[in-house]
């Protein structure tokens, strides 16, 4: 069953149309990613699919309940984080998720339950007495996220939940979305870090001047890109000259003394790009393989028609 259907979906803001029919389908369950430079509407899209912002068009259902006749029903089964505003400083960790489980109508001896299970869930056990003012960027954000489960919402929208944070600190908040997913929870995360969608995402999607210019697997976007290549580097410009005149499509630098031999980096291409330079007594002083990562997708994809 799909968790999030959304079938042309449009938004203006004034003349400023942020979005411009926009399809996309997340089965329950997975994690999908929403990728964009600034200002493509990533935030807007998370907004109206959260029930925050109206659309102007299109139709969208979430957990199977439509968002124009039902939002209340949407309301019920999502989680939003990202807003900082659901916390309060000058409480302690402790203290916010009572708060917050009170507002979800559990009896006190439930609320210290389920706050006792979300600290120790999000190692915040030693922090929890402590004002959140005295927490860490890493500490705040695994808050706010414990936050958001006290409503066990089965369908989470993050946004940028790990901006800002150390490789650390993003690897934790990496485990605790993998949990919650192998758990059954369906993510929706807009993030501004590829590697991020690459790690995480079974699906994304590349939002660029309203419309998603592409969506599918890491794999298959980065099979959409062609820059997947060997490099070669000689330690003589003869070298260089010899090795070029084997090959085709190549680019060569001759500051640098490189040859990129376009290519899959697969161990056939390299024995034979080797071979083929033992055969013809050209030494070559460094190889190296680039297969495209996201990057390449993203600047391929959104790059040629300038930022917003
Ligand atoms: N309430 C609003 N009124 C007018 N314009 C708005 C409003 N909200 C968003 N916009 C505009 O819509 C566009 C998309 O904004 P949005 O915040 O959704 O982008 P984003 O992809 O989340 O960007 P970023 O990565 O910078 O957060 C921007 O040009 C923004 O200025």
């Amino acid at each position: 069953m799909a968790a999030i259907e959304v079938t042309g979906l449009r938004k203006s803001f004034g003349a400023k149309t942020v979005l411009d029919g926009i399809d996309l389908e997340v089965p329950s369950g997975t994690i999908f990613s929403l990728l964009g430079p600034n200002g493509a509407g990533k935030t807007t899209t998370v907004q109206i699919l959260s029930t925050l912002v109206r659309p102007d068009a299109g139709t969208v259902r979430v957990g199977g309940h439509d968002l124009a006749r039902d939002p209340a029903g949407v309301r019920k089964l999502i989680g939003v984080t990202g807003q900082f505003s659901a916390v309060d400083s000058l409480l302690t960790g402790e203290e916010n998720l009572l708060l917050m489980a009170r507002l979800h109508h559990y009896d006190k001896r439930e609320a210290r339950a389920v706050t006792a299970d979300l600290l120790a869930t999000f190692d915040l056990e030693d922090a929890a007495k402590r004002p959140l003012a005295t927490y860490s960027g890493g500490m705040r954000r695994r808050l706010d996220l414990a936050m958001t489960l006290v409503g066990r919402p089965s369908i989470i929208f993050l946004d940028e939940p790990t901006t800002g944070l150390d490789p650390r600190s993003r690897r934790t908040m990496w485990g605790i979305i993998r949990k919650l997913v192998a758990d059954g929870v369906t993510i929706f995360l807009t993030t501004q870090y590829l590697d991020e969608a690459d790690e995480l995402a079974d699906r994304i999607a590349v939002l660029d001047h309203g419309k998603l210019v592409a969506q599918g697997t890491a794999a298959e976007l980065k099979r959409m890109v062609p820059g997947g290549h060997v490099r070669l580097r000689f330690t003589d410009p003869g070298g260089l000259d010899s090795a070029a005149r084997l090959f085709e499509d190549t680019t060569r630098d001759d500051e640098a003394l490189v040859l990129r031999v376009p290519g899959d980096g697969g161990v056939p291409t390299l024995r034979g790009v080797l071979d083929r330079l033992d055969a013809h007594g050209v030494d070559v002083a460094e190889l190296t393989v680039h297969t495209p990562d996201l990057d390449d997708v993203f600047l391929a994809l959104t790059a040629a028609k300038g930022g917003a």
